[in-house]
C-alpha cells in the first residue's frame, strides 16, 4: 500500500535543507559585504577578538581610538560575528529614525536572563503594546506629582551630605546611587525604601555585577553558546545575581499588589489643573501595570516583573551615573557652579523655601549644564540595533538585513567636527542660538527615534531637583577631575575609581 510518509519525510528534509542553505548563504554574503568596510586590523578567522581581550579600561580607550581613526564608520569582527559601528550623525539618523529598524542588537541578549523582554529588550508587537501601556506613566501630570518625592529625597541627601562636610572628601557614587534607587522605587513603584536596608545595598551591587558579567561575556565569543557558558564561573555568578535581583523585584511587586488589592487608594497624580488633560486620572507605573493586568489582561504578573526589572535598572543606574559626573563637573568649574546656584537662589530663595515643580521647569541654565554634562558623559555610551531592513548609509556603505549596528553615542558627542574643542566643558553650547544649526542627531544622550528613552523627562526633573537642593546648601570643590577618572567599558558609563568631591556648607 502507498504511504505518504516517505514522501513527506523527503519534502521536509528538502525544505529544511533549502532553508538552512539560504540562511548560511545570506550570512556569508553579509559577512563579505560588511568586512569590506574599513576597520582595525583583523586576523583571518579570529578577527579582532584578541584586541578586545583586554581590561575594561583598556577596551574603553581602544574604542575611543577606533572612533577617531575610522570616522565615520568601521567594522569589527570576531569569528563569524560582525558589527558595524556608526559615528556620524547622518549615518546614525538613518538607522535610529527608521520605524522598521527598531530591533535591538545581539549585545542586549546578554541582559535577557535578567530583564527578559521588558520595554528595553523587547521587539515587534510586544514592544509596541508595552510602550503604549507605559507611555501614560510618564505623563506631565504624573511627573508633577513626582517632583515632591524628588525634593523630599533631596532633603534626605542634604542631611547626609551635612555629615560629610567634616571629611576631606566624599565619594559621591554610593550616596547618589541610593538616592536614585529610592527615587525610582517611590515614584514609579510606590515603594518607600530606607537607607540602611541591606537588601537594597545588595540589589545595587548585583546590578553592577550584571553589567560586568554581560560585558565579560560579550567580549568572549566562545561563551555565547549556552552549552559552554554554563560550565563557567561567570554563569554561576550570573545565576546568583539574577536570582537575587528577581527576588528583590518580586517582593516589590507582591507588596504593591497586596496594597492595591487591600485598598483602591493607589498613587494617583494630583488632579490636573489645566484642561488639556481632560481631568483623567493617571497612575504611576506599577499601579498602571497592575490595573492593566486586572482590568484588561494584556499583561500578567511575569510581564509586570519584566517591566519592574527594566525600570528599576534603567530608571536609577543611568540617572545616578550622570548625577555623579555632574557633581564632579560642578566642583571642577566654580564659575559655572556659581551661575547654577545664582539661578537656583533666584528661583527658590534660600534652603528653607520649598522647591516647586514649576520652578524646576524654569531652570534654563541648569538644563544647559545637565545637557553639557550628558554630552561629555552620556550615561549609555553605546546602543545597538539588528537591521530588519537593509540600509545604505550616507557615508556610502550598504548594510544588509540582519547586520549588527552599534551607535557610539560617546564618540559622537566627542567629535571635534560637531563639537569644537570637545573636551572643554561649556554649557553655552546649548544656548538656543548655538543649537540652531546643529545636526539633530549630533546630540543623542537619550537616543532618538521610536525607541528613544521613555524616561527622559523624568530623569531631567530628578536631576534638576537634586542639583538644585545640593547647590543651594553646599559649595563643591574639586577632588577628582575628568583626567583622574578611569572609565571602563560597561553597559552604563562607569568609572573604575571613586568619584570624589569636597562639600562645604554654605
Ligand atoms: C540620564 C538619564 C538617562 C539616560 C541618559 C537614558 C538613556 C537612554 C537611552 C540611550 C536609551 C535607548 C537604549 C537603546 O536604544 O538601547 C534609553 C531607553 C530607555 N530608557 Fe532611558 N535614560 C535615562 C533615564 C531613564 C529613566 C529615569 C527611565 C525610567 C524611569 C528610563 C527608562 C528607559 C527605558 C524603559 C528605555 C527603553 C525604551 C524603549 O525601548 O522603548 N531611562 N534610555
Amino acid at each position: 500500500m502507498f504511504s505518504i510518509f516517505p514522501t513527506l519525510f523527503y519534502v521536509i528534509i528538502f525544505i529544511s535543507f533549502a532553508y538552512i542553505s539560504r540562511k548560511i548563504y545570506d550570512r556569508i554574503k553579509r559577512i563579505i559585504i560588511v568586512r569590506k568596510i574599513p576597520g582595525p586590523r583583523a586576523l583571518f578567522v579570529f578577527g579582532n577578538v584578541f584586541e578586545l581581550l583586554d581590561s575594561p579600561e583598556n577596551i574603553w580607550m581602544k574604542l575611543r581610538k577606533f572612533g577617531k581613526e575610522f570616522y565615520p564608520i568601521y567594522r569589527i569582527f570576531s569569528f563569524h560575528l560582525t558589527a558595524v559601528n556608526l559615528l556620524s550623525p547622518e549615518d546614525i539618523e538613518i538607522v535610529l529614525s527608521s520605524p522598521v529598524n527598531i530591533n535591538k542588537g545581539f549585545s542586549y541578549f546578554m541582559l535577557h536572563k535578567w530583564l527578559e523582554t521588558g520595554l528595553l529588550t523587547s521587539e515587534g508587537q510586544k514592544w509596541q503594546t508595552r510602550r503604549k501601556i507605559l507611555t501614560p506613566a510618564f505623563h506631565f501630570n504624573i511627573l508633577r506629582s513626582f517632583s515632591n518625592i524628588f525634593v523630599k529625597e533631596t532633603e534626605e541627601l542634604v542631611k547626609e551630605l551635612n555629615l560629610e562636610c567634616s571629611k576631606p572628601y566624599t565619594n559621591v557614587v554610593p550616596l547618589i546611587y541610593r538616592f536614585t534607587l529610592k527615587a525610582i522605587a517611590e515614584t514609579a513603584m510606590g515603594t518607600k525604601m530606607n537607607n540602611d536596608n541591606q537588601d537594597e545595598k545588595e540589589y545595587i551591587k548585583n546590578i553592577h555585577r550584571m553589567g560586568n558579567i554581560s560585558m565579560n561575556r560579550l567580549l568572549r565569543p566562545w561563551l555565547f553558546p549556552q552549552i559552554f557558558y554554563s560550565l563557567t564561573e561567570l554563569y554561576r555568578m550570573e545565576r546568583a545575581a539574577v536570582k537575587a535581583l528577581h527576588d528583590f523585584t518580586t517582593r516589590v511587586i507582591r507588596k504593591r499588589l497586596k496594597e492595591f488589592r487591600l485598598s483602591s487608594s493607589v498613587v494617583k497624580e494630583e488632579q490636573p489643573s489645566d484642561e488639556c488633560y481632560g481631568g483623567k486620572t493617571r497612575l504611576a507605573m506599577l499601579d498602571l501595570l497592575i490595573k492593566t493586568m486586572t482590568e484588561e489582561g494584556n499583561i500578567d504578573e511575569h510581564g509586570i516583573r519584566e517591566e519592574v526589572d527594566t525600570f528599576m535598572f534603567e530608571g536609577h543606574d543611568t540617572t545616578a551615573t550622570s548625577l555623579c559626573f555632574s557633581l564632579m563637573l560642578l566642583a571642577c568649574h566654580q564659575e559655572i557652579q556659581n551661575k547654577v546656584r545664582e539661578e537656583v537662589l533666584e528661583a527658590f530663595g534660600n534652603a528653607n523655601n520649598e522647591i516647586t515643580f514649576k520652578d524646576l521647569q524654569g531652570l534654563s541654565y541648569m538644563e544647559m549644564f545637565i545637557k553639557e554634562s550628558l554630552r561629555l558623559y552620556p550615561s549609555v555610551p553605546f546602543i545597538s540595533r539588528r537591521l530588519v531592513e537593509p540600509v545604505t548609509t550616507p557615508s556610502g556603505y550598504y548594510l544588509p538585513r540582519d547586520t549588527e549596528v552599534n551607535v557610539h553615542i560617546m564618540d559622537l558627542h566627542l567629535n571635534e567636527k560637531l563639537w569644537p574643542d570637545p573636551y572643554r566643558f561649556d554649557p553655552d553650547r546649548f544656548l538656543p542660538e548655538a543649537t540652531k544649526h546643529r545636526h539633530p542627531f549630533a546630540y543623542i544622550p537619550f537616543s532618538a527615534g521610536p525607541r528613544n528613552c521613555i524616561g527622559q523627562k523624568f530623569a531631567m526633573l530628578e536631576m534638576k531637583a537634586l542639583l538644585a537642593g545640593v547647590v543651594r546648601s553646599f559649595r563643591l570643590t574639586a577632588v577628582d577631575t575628568p583626567d583622574s577618572l578611569i572609565h571602563v567599558v560597561d553597559l552604563v558609563n562607569r568609572t573604575k575609581n571613586e568619584i570624589k568631591v569636597k562639600f562645604e556648607r554654605l
